[in-house]
């Protein structure tokens, strides 16, 4: 089954479309990434599918649950990293976690196991005492991304995971996303080029709230007649007529 199904996705604002009949799958277990220059309708996208803003029209599916019909289902099932990294200054690491295992209704006993667990296997342990705001923005970022891990999502967004990172800390934070392929499906949006193409099993292109493209970063180039990704993605977006 794919883990998301669009049908004619669309979301008007007055005058503007900012998803125009959108028609996509991702498949169960894959990283996928959202590209497109801004305003393109990623961000609208992704709160569609997060039942924050409802569609015009169209429909999208989760693991066969509408997101129209079974929101709550859907809500059940996904998990958030905004771009705003959603860490709690004040809070120590381990604070912070246990704070999202509250959210979740966890008991203590399963709420100090998965932060345990996820403080483990994302190196944050070393660092469970220290306040979030003495992070640097790479290891914020990890937090961020091991707290919307707690519920055990079965999709993922993450909206520009490596926003403004040097690259040492976008490095690492590769590896931790990578580390998620075939256990929890990835949907990340991004403006860094090398990051979707290091990253993505498939990619999708949108302009002006429509899908360009959907395939491999390697198809892609091939579409385009180019073997660099981002020239891939200038001439795609460029090609499309207005
Ligand atoms: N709440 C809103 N009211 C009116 N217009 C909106 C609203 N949200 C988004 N838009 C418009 O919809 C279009 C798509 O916006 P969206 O934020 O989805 O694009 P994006 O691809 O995520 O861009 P970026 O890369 O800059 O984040 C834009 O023209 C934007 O101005």
């Amino acid at each position: 089954m794919d883990a998301i199904e669009t049908c004619d996705l669309t979301k008007k604002y007055k005058g503007l479309t900012a998803v125009d009949g959108l028609n996509l799958s991702v498949r169960e277990g894959e990283i996928f990434s959202l590209l497109g220059v801004n305003g393109a309708g990623k961000t609208t996208t992704i709160k569609m599918l997060s039942c924050l803003t409802r569609p015009t029209s169209g429909n999208a599916f989760l693991y066969g649950k509408s997101i129209l019909s079974d929101s709550q289902a859907v809500k059940n099932m996904i998990a958030v990293s905004p771009q705003e990294t959603a860490v709690a200054p004040n809070l120590t690491v381990k604070e912070n976690l246990e704070l999202m295992a509250g959210v979740h209704s966890f008991s203590r006993e399963k709420a100090g196991q998965k932060t345990k667990e996820l403080s483990a296997r994302f190196d944050l342990d070393q660092i469970a005492g220290k306040k979030a705001k003495k992070l640097s923005g790479g290891w914020q970022r990890r937090l961020s991304i091991a707290m919307a891990l707690i519920s055990q999502p079965q999709i993922l967004y993450l909206d520009e995971p490596t926003l403004g990172l040097d690259v040492l800390a976008r490095s690492d934070l590769w590896e931790m996303i990578r580390s998620l392929k075939g256990e929890t499906t990835v949907i990340l949006t991004t403006h860094y080029m090398e990051e979707a193409e290091s990253l993505s099993d498939r990619v999708g292109v949108m302009k002006n709230g429509r899908l360009l493209f959907t395939g491999t970063p390697g198809e892609m180039k091939a579409r385009a007649g180019t073997d660099k990704f981002e020239e891939a993605f200038i001439r795609l977006v460029k090609e499309e007529k207005q």
